[in-house]
C-alpha cells in the first residue's frame, strides 16, 4: 500500500471508516470520512464489522469477514490491504494490515498517534481479535474520487474582503518604508554628521524623524485595526456557515455524534483563520517586504546580503523538519479537546443525576484526567514549538553576530562605512521577520488543514432538504407498509411494520421497553427513514412530500421536550407561524391542565423561564409541553410518554381532554395501560414487531401479552 493512501481518523469512533477510506484509496476511490459513516451506519460507539462490510459492498467491493489465526499471513493468496480487528487500550478498533512477512505485520493505524508501524507477529497477536475483513473490487468496480473540500476553497472567501486586505497591506507598507528611512537616518548621523561634527542639519533631521515615527504609530494602529476586521468578518462567515450546517443536519447525525465533538470544532475555526489571515499577508505583504529591504539591503552592502541568504535554506530545513511533529501533536491536541468537551457537557446536561449518584467526585477525576492528556499535549506541543522557537532565534543571532564579524572586518578595512554597517543591522530584522513568517506559514496551513479537514467531516453531511409546506393535502389516514428500521446494520430496530392509523382515531402504542416504540414514532416526522417499506399520508408515500410539509402535518413531543429560555408565553408559541389568540392559548392551557398553574405565577404567560425551566416541576413543564402541542396546527399529534411525570388523576384529566379533540389524529405511546384501555384502538409492540391489536377488552380476551401487562 501506498504511504499517501493513509487516512488518519478525524474523531475517536472514526477508525473503522478511516480503514475503509484507506483500502478504497488503495483502488482509486477517494470518500470523505463523512460519507463512509453514513454507509457503514456508524454510531457514537463506532462501526460494526458488517457496517464496514455493507458500506465496501456498496462501493463496489467484494468483502469476505474472516475469523483466522497467524497463519492467515503465511497464506501468500491473501490479498492486501485487508482490516483487522484489534483490541487496543481495552477498546475496539480496527486497522489495516498492508503486507506481512516471516517476522512482521506492516500495520496503518487511523490513529494518528500510531500512524504506519511494523509490529512483530507476536505484539500483533495480542491485539488482534482474529477477525478480518479481506477486500477484492467487485467485477463492475469503477474508483470514484468525490471532491474533498480542501483549504484552497476557504481562500475564495478571502476575495469579499478585499479593502480589509488593502488597508493592512497598505499600511504595512508606509511602516516598511518608514523603518528603511529610519535605518537611513542611522547611517547618515554616523557617516555624515558625526565625523564633521555638524550639529546644524541634525536637528531638523531629528524633528522630522519623530513626525514620521507619529505617522509610523498611527499605520501601526491602521493595520492592526483592519487585520482584526479581516479576521472577525472571516471568523464569523465560517463559523455562522458551521454553525448554520450544523442546525440543518438530520437528526441522525445527531444521534451518532457526541455534542463535545461538534462543540469542540469552533475552536478548530480560529486555526483556518489564522493559516488564512497570515497567509493573504504573507503574500502581499511580507514577499513585498522582504524584496523592498532586500534590495536596500543589497544596496547597502551586497557581501552582507549574501551572507544572510545563505540562512534561509537552513531555516527552511528547521521548519520541514518539524512540520510531520507538528500535524500529529495538533490532531492530538484537537481530539483531546473534543473528549474533554464532551465529558463536561455530558456531566452538566445530567448534573441531578451526577449528584444523586453521588458522582461528583469520579466524574470530576474523569474530566481532571482528560483536562491533564490535554495540557499534556498541549505541553507536548508548545515544548515542541519553543523548541523549534529557540532554533530559529539562535540562527537569528548567529546571523546577526557573522554580519556583525564580517561587517566589521570590512569597516576595519575601510570597504564599508561604519554607518552602512550600522543601518544594515538594523534593517536586518525588517528583512528577517516576514522570512520568518513566510517560512512559518507552512505549520499554520498544516494545522489549518489538519482543522478544515474536521470542519469538513461535518460540512460534507448533507443538510435534510426541509423543502416548503405548500402541499397539505394529505389530511387522510396514515398507511405503514411493511416497514424495517435499524439505526445500525446488526440490531434490527423495527421489523415488518403494517399499520393503518385512521383520519382522527386515537391510537395507543403500548409495550415493553426498548420494543421500538419511539422509533416508529420518529420515522412518522421523518427523523430516520425506513431501511424497508413505506409510509404513506393519504396514499401519498412520505420520502415524496417535503420535510417541512410532513413536521407542519405531524408534531412529535419527544419524551423529554424541551422549553427554552423565555417566557411562557413565546415557548407556548414556538413554532407556530400564524398569530394565536389569547382565547386559544387559554384553552390549549385549560386542556393540558397548566392554566391554574399559570394564573398564580404573578407574571402569567409572561413569567420567565430559564433554560431548561428549572423552576418548573417535571409535571409542569411536561403540562406546558403538551398545551405547546396543542396549539399547534399539525392534524396528528403525537404524545410520546407525555404524562409520565403526571398524578393518575391530573393525566386521566388530561387524557380525556385530548381524546375529545375530533378533528385531530392523535398517538399516545405509553407505558402506563391506564391510557391504553380510554383508547379504542391499541397496538401492542415488542422487539420491534407489532404483535397485538385491537381495544382493551379484545386485547384482554386474548390472554397474550397486553393481558400480561395489564395484570403485573
Ligand atoms: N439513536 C439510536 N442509536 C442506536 N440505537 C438506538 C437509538 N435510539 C434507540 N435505539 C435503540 O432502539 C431500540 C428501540 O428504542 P425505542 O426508543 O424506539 O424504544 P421504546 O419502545 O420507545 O422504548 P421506551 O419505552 O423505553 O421509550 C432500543 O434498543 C434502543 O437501544
Amino acid at each position: 500500500m501506498n504511504y499517501s493512501y493513509y487516512v488518519a481518523q478525524v474523531d475517536e469512533t472514526d477508525c473503522g471508516v478511516a480503514s475503509l477510506a484507506m483500502i478504497l484509496r488503495n483502488y482509486g476511490s477517494v470518500y470523505p470520512l463523512a460519507k463512509l459513516r453514513d454507509l457503514a451506519r456508524t454510531t457514537k460507539q463506532g462501526t460494526t464489522a458488517l457496517g464496514l462490510v455493507k458500506a465496501a459492498k456498496k462501493l463496489g467491493l467484494d468483502v469476505t469477514a474472516i475469523q483466522a489465526d497467524l497463519e492467515l499471513f503465511d497464506d501468500e493468496e491473501v490479498k492486501y490491504p485487508l482490516i483487522a480487528h484489534v483490541v487496543k487500550e481495552d477498546l475496539l478498533h480496527y486497522c489495516v494490515v498492508f503486507k506481512a512477512d516471516k517476522e512482521y505485520i506492516y500495520v496503518a493505524d487511523s490513529d494518528p498517534v500510531a500512524k504506519v508501524k511494523k509490529m512483530s507477529r507476536k505484539e500483533f497477536d495480542q491485539i488482534w481479535s482474529g477477525i478480518c475483513l479481506l477486500f477484492t473490487p467487485a467485477s463492475n468496480y469503477t474508483p470514484k474520487k468525490e471532491p474533498l473540500a480542501g483549504l484552497l476553497s476557504m481562500f475564495r472567501d478571502l476575495a469579499n474582503y478585499k479593502k480589509y486586505i488593502l488597508g493592512v497591506v497598505s499600511a504595512a507598507t508606509v511602516i516598511t518604508l518608514i523603518s528603511i528611512l529610519g535605518s537611513y537616518y542611522l547611517q547618515v548621523i554616523v557617516d555624515r554628521f558625526i565625523p564633521t561634527k555638524d550639529t546644524s542639519g541634525l536637528g531638523i533631521l531629528a524633528v522630522s524623524l519623530v513626525i514620521i515615527y507619529l505617522f509610523n504609530s498611527v499605520f501601526n494602529y491602521l493595520r492592526d485595526f483592519f487585520l482584526t476586521k479581516l479576521d472577525q468578518q472571516l471568523s464569523s462567515k465560517i463559523s455562522l456557515r458551521y454553525i448554520q450546517h450544523v442546525y440543518k443536519l438530520p437528526m441522525h447525525f445527531f444521534s451518532t455524534r457526541k455534542t463535545g465533538e461538534i462543540t469542540s470544532r469552533f475552536s478548530d475555526i480560529n486555526k483556518i483563520i489564522d493559516a488564512l489571515s497570515s497567509t493573504v499577508i504573507s503574500m502581499f505583504l511580507d514577499v513585498g517586504v522582504m524584496v523592498i529591504t532586500g534590495a536596500v539591503l543589497y544596496f547597502y552592502s551586497s557581501r552582507l546580503f549574501l551572507t544572510t541568504l545563505f540562512v534561509i535554506p537552513i531555516y527552511i530545513i528547521v521548519i520541514y523538519l518539524f512540520n510531520k511533529r507538528f500535524a500529529k501533536l495538533d490532531q492530538e491536541q484537537m481530539e483531546s479537546n473534543a473528549l474533554l468537551n464532551s465529558l463536561i457537557i455530558e456531566d452538566l446536561k445530567g448534573i441531578e443525576t451526577l449528584k444523586v449518584l453521588q458522582l461528583e467526585k469520579k466524574r470530576y477525576r474523569n474530566v481532571e484526567k482528560q483536562f491533564h492528556d490535554f495540557l499534556n499535549k498541549n505541553l507536548s506541543y508548545v515544548k515542541t514549538r519553543s523548541f523549534q522557537d529557540a532554533i530559529k532565534l539562535w540562527l537569528q543571532y548567529g546571523l546577526v553576530t557573522i554580519v556583525l564579524y564580517q561587517g566589521a572586518s570590512l569597516v576595519i578595512h575601510s570597504e564599508l562605512s561604519l554607518g552602512v554597517l550600522m543601518a544594515f543591522n538594523a534593517l536586518l530584522a525588517f528583512f528577517l521577520s516576514p522570512l520568518q513568517s513566510i517560512i512559518s506559514l507552512q505549520v499554520k496551513l498544516q494545522e489549518a488543514k489538519v482543522a478544515n479537514n474536521r470542519l469538513n467531516e461535518v460540512l460534507q453531511v448533507d443538510m435534510e432538504e426541509v423543502g416548503t409546506s405548500k402541499n397539505k393535502n394529505f389530511i387522510g389516514d396514515i398507511v405503514i407498509k411493511n416497514v424495517d428500521y435499524s439505526y445500525e446494520y446488526s440490531k434490527p430496530i423495527l421489523q415488518s411494520i403494517n399499520l393503518t392509523i385512521k383520519n382522527n382515531s386515537k391510537l395507543a402504542i403500548v409495550g415493553l421497553s426498548g420494543s421500538g416504540k419511539s422509533t416508529l414514532a420518529k420515522l412518522l416526522v421523518r427523523f430516520y427513514a425506513p431501511t424497508q417499506g413505506e409510509i404513506n399520508f393519504n396514499y401519498q408515500p412520505l420520502n415524496e412530500l417535503s420535510l417541512s410539509s410532513i413536521r407542519q402535518y405531524v408534531h412529535y413531543l419527544p419524551q423529554s421536550p424541551q422549553l427554552f429560555s423565555g417566557t411562557i408565553r413565546e415557548n407556548l408559541v414556538m413554532g407556530i407561524d400564524q398569530s394565536v389568540s389569547e382565547e386559544e392559548i387559554n384553552n390549549a392551557c385549560k386542556k393540558a391542565l397548566i392554566y391554574d398553574d399559570i394564573q398564580k405565577m404573578p407574571l402569567r404567560y409572561e413569567t420567565k423561564l430559564d433554560e431548561g425551566a428549572t423552576a418548573l416541576s417535571g409535571g409542569q413543564k411536561q403540562r406546558l409541553a403538551i398545551a405547546r402541542t396543542l396549539l399547534s396546527p399539525a392534524h396528528v399529534l403525537i404524545f410520546d410518554e407525555s404524562t409520565s411525570n403526571l398524578d393518575p388523576i391530573t393525566e386521566k384529566g388530561i387524557v380525556d381532554n385530548l381524546l375529545q379533540v375530533q378533528d385531530k389524529t392523535i398517538i399516545f405511546i405509553a407505558h402506563r395501560l391506564s391510557i391504553a384501555k380510554r383508547v379504542n384502538n391499541i397496538v401492542v409492540m415488542n422487539n420491534g414487531r407489532i404483535t397485538e391489536s385491537g381495544n382493551h377488552q379484545d386485547l384482554l380476551a386474548n390472554h397474550q401479552e397486553y393481558y400480561q401487562l395489564w395484570n403485573i
